[in-house]
C-alpha cells in the first residue's frame, strides 16, 4: 500500500541546507490507522508533504500502491493525487461558496464523473458521516466539527488507496475531537480505508492501532498494539 524507503529531506535557502529528515523507512498495509505523532518542529508535515506527493524528496523512495511516486512527473503526480490519495486538513479546506455536497462532490467533478452519480455518492458519504441533512447548507452554516465530517466524506469520495490526515482534530474541543477519531476509527473498520493521521497530541496518537513517531526529523519509534488502547 505505502512504502516510505530511506527517506531523507533537506530543505534549500540560497547556499543554506537545513536537513529536516533522516532515513526514515516504514510501511503502512491497507486497512491500518496509523498516527504518525510528533512535536512541533519533528518533521510531520515535511513527511506527510513528500507522502501526498506535494513535494520531491532530496532522497529516498515513496511507493504507494507499487508505484514510486518521486519518479512520476508533475502532470502524473497531480492525476495520481486525484485518484489515489484522499487528504483531510485542519482548517477543513471547504468552498464557503460551494454547499456542502458541492464540496463534497467537487473531487469527482475533477475526474469528469457525471452529475447523477456525483450527487449519489456525495449523499451517501454525508450520511455515512452523519451529516446528510446538511448536505444543501454551506460550511459556514456548520460546527467545526461537522465542517471537518464534511472534509473527510470529501477525501473518500473518490475511493482513495490512503488518507491523510493533518492535524485533523486540531481546531475543535476535546468532545468534538473524541467524536472526530471515533468516526475516522469507525470509517477506517467498516470501510477499511487506510489513514495516516499526523498529530502532536498522545491523545489522538494512543486511539489507533499503530503509532510512529518522528523526533528532531528521525523515527525513534514505531509500535503497534492489538484492539483499542482506550
Ligand atoms: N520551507 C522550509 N525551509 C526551511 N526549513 C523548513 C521549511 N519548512 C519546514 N522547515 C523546517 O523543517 C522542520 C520540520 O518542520 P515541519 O513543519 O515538518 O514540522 P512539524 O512536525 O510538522 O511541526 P508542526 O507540528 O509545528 O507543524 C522545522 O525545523 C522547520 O523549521
Amino acid at each position: 500500500m505505502l512504502a516510505v524507503e530511506q527517506l531523507s529531506h533537506r530543505f534549500r535557502n540560497g547556499s543554506e541546507e537545513t536537513p529536516v529528515l533522516h532515513h526514515i523507512q516504514f510501511k503502512v498495509e491497507k486497512g491500518e490507522m496509523v498516527a504518525l505523532l510528533g512535536s512541533s518542529g519533528s518533521g510531520k508535515s515535511t513527511l506527510l508533504n513528500l507522502m501526498a506527493g506535494l513535494m520531491k524528496p532530496s532522497e529516498g523512495s515513496i511507493v504507494i500502491n507499487n508505484r514510486p511516486i518521486e519518479k512520476m512527473s508533475e502532470n502524473e503526480l497531480a492525476e495520481f493525487r486525484r485518484t489515489h490519495i484522499g487528504f483531510i486538513f485542519q482548517s477543513y479546506e471547504l468552498i464557503p461558496h460551494l454547499t456542502v455536497r458541492e464540496n463534497v462532490e467537487l473531487p469527482l467533478v475533477f475526474q469528469g464523473v457525471k452529475a447523477k452519480l456525483r450527487k449519489e455518492k456525495a449523499l451517501s458519504l454525508l450520511n455515512k458521516v452523519g451529516i446528510g441533512e446538511k448536505s444543501e447548507l454551506f460550511p459556514s452554516q456548520l460546527s467545526g466539527g461537522q465542517q471537518q465530517r464534511v472534509s473527510i466524506a470529501r477525501s473518500l469520495v473518490t475511493e482513495p488507496a490512503i488518507v491523510f490526515a493533518d492535524e485533523p482534530t486540531g481546531n475543535l474541543d476535546t468532545t468534538t475531537e473524541k467524536e472526530i477519531i471515533d468516526l475516522l476509527i469507525e470509517l477506517n473498520e467498516t470501510l477499511f480505508i487506510t489513514f495516516v493521521i499526523v498529530t502532536h497530541e498522545l491523545e489522538v496518537a494512543r486511539r489507533t492501532r499503530r503509532v510512529i513517531q518522528l523526533r528532531d526529523g528521525f523515527l525513534v519509534e514505531d509500535a503497534s498494539w492489538a484492539g483499542d488502547a482506550e
